[in-house]
């Protein structure tokens, strides 16, 4: 039986009397990609907060790695890399320079951060960028440092929200490819939010549909038969044709 990275069991999270995450039951395996697909505001974000321990359920329980986030965020933290939609780093600072900063705050000795920085500046493809200051990244790029920066502290999780949100198609496609390359080579289990149904279906190994909270449906990319249209069948059926690109 696959084993489970992820586990969440009766999530809730109410603010006063709007519920954002809705007794959400899931369970992530090791390994794969696994796809939070949904409209703005279906509780993507709130959901991934959650298995952070960054903000606190009102019912239900999230466990990472055997670790439960709620009680224990800081052991969670060092098992899962996370990516938000836009990433802050040291603009007058180099590629090189922001990585090696990360490493030694995860407590990797100097020596081992500069050749780790480099080959994982090289494995983004930014090995002719490393020197130049991060204030003249561009989006895509300062995308792919972001992956190599939760990726310097080895975790065996990335969770990455809306990482591909203003970034041009050609970009896109790279940073999918990277992603998939990164998680088959290295077996590290992603969970991949976003709204946009062509990404997701490219990228992921199984999602899950999201409505108003709600865990709506469990889709298993390869049941599609890589029929372009069909996730987006699945999700109009759910959510009724709603806007989703
Ligand atoms: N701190 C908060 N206080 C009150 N309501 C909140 C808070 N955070 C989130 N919400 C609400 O919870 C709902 C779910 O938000 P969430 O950000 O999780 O959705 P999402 O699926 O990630 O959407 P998006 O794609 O827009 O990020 C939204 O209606 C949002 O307004």
């Amino acid at each position: 039986m696959a084993q489970h990275v992820i586990e969440l069991t009766g999530l809730t999270k109410r603010y006063g009397d709007f519920t954002a995450v809705d007794n959400l039951d899931l369970n992530i395996r090791k390994g794969e990609i696994f796809g939070l697909l949904g409209p703005n505001g279906a509780g993507k974000s709130t959901t991934i907060l959650m298995i952070l321990g960054l903000t606190e359920p009102t019912a239900g329980s999230v466990s990472v790695c055997g670790i439960n986030s709620t009680t224990s965020p800081v052991e969670v933290k060092r098992k899962v890399g996370y990516l938000p939609e836009d990433v802050g780093f040291y603009e007058d600072m180099t590629g090189m320079e922001n990585l090696i900063y990360t490493a030694e705050l995860n407590g990797i000795p100097l020596s081992e951060a500069r050749e780790k920085a480099a080959s994982l500046l090289h494995r983004v493809g930014l090995g002719n960028e490393t020197e130049k200051r991060t204030g003249k990244y561009s989006k895509g790029m300062r995308q792919r440092l972001g992956l190599a920066d939760v990726l310097i502290k080895d975790p065996e999780i990335i969770i990455l929200d809306e990482p591909t949100s203003g970034i041009d198609p050609t970009g896109v496609q790279d940073f999918i490819h990277l992603i998939r390359h990164l998680s088959h080579e290295n077996g590290l289990t992603v969970l991949f939010s976003s709204h946009h149904l062509h990404q997701v279906q490219q990228l992921c190994d199984r999602v899950g549909l999201f409505g108003k909270g709600r865990l709506l449906t469990l889709i298993d990319i390869n049941e599609l038969h890589n029929k372009p249209g069909e996730l987006e069948e699945v999700y109009n059926h759910y959510l009724g044709g709603n806007e989703h690109e």
